[in-house]
């Protein structure tokens, strides 16, 4: 399938969030290029959802600003930017009482523009089989719903998929899978893409640029080579050592 979008670039500028006295996001300023993969990884609190959330205003930072091709998020209604804005996250959040169809083709309904052919092409993009749409989500896999989770977010053509913990609650095999489907449409769309990870092995081998922030700022930003190259300072070396102690555990079992 052709590009359908191109996705915009991505600027945070001096990003902040506080809950009460603490910060969940500390000061973030960073760039990304359109048609970037990016992984966003560190340790439980410290901060890549409310950052992310800040891209598609589900959380108003209290300081600084995010842009899209230098467009403040904040300006104009929320609604038409998440048009402009994929949003995938861990527990997918099909609405149960509509089939897989009618699900995919919810965001087009909601923005007046009803397109039942294009629903059922995302099925497609996603490598469902065209069955499944008359399904209801809880007749479905958990790699299954995912994707149908997928096909609605990319329904509208946004150039922009922002992703927390995707494939978080799947097996390693679906997993394994599904991201290579994420990979290849993120590629075949040009999108712009920022997933939360907390697996290191899965940002090393999907994103082209990897950030690592700890207590809310970012303390490394670096390709996977360069990380694996011993990039990135303690924190980033810290999370480069699982999945590199694990692979040299199980080439010990093999010999
Ligand atoms: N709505 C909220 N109200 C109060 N505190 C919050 C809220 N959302 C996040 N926080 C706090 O902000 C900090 C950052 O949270 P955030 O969810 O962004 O971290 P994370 O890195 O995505 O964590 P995890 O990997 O566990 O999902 C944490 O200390 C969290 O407790």
């Amino acid at each position: 399938m052709p590009a359908l979008s191109s996705g915009p670039a991505v600027a945070f500028e001096q990003v902040g969030k506080h809950y009460g006295d603490a910060a969940a996001i500390d000061g973030v300023s960073l760039t990304i290029a359109a048609g970037t993969f990016v992984a966003l990884v560190g340790a439980s609190g410290s901060g890549k959802s409310t950052l992310l959330k800040t891209v598609n205003r589900l959380v108003v930072p209290d300081r600084g600003r995010v842009l899209l091709d230098a467009r403040d998020v904040a300006d104009g209604p929320a609604p038409a930017l998440r048009r402009r804005i994929g949003y995938v996250f861990q527990d997918v959040g099909l609405f149960p009482h509509l089939s897989v169809a009618e699900n995919i083709a919810l965001p087009l309904r909601l923005a007046g523009t009803p397109d039942a052919a294009h629903a059922m092409a995302m099925l497609d993009l996603v490598e469902l089989p065209r069955a499944v749409a008359t399904r209801m989500p809880a007749e479905l896999s958990g790699g299954q719903r995912q994707r149908v989770g997928v096909a609605r977010a990319l329904v509208t053509r946004p150039g922009l998929l922002l992703m927390d913990e995707p494939f978080g609650a799947l097996d390693p095999v679906t997993r394994e899978s599904l991201a290579g489907a994420v990979k290849r449409l993120h590629d075949e769309l040009a999108l712009t893409t920022i997933m939360v990870t907390h697996d290191m092995a899965e940002a090393l081998l999907l994103a082209t640029r990897v950030i690592v922030m700890a207590a809310g700022r970012v303390v490394a930003d670096e390709p996977p080579a360069a990380l694996l190259a011993g990039a990135g300072g303690t924190a980033a070396q810290a999370l480069v050592a699982v999945p590199r102690a694990q692979a040299t555990r199980l080439a010990a079992l093999s010999t």
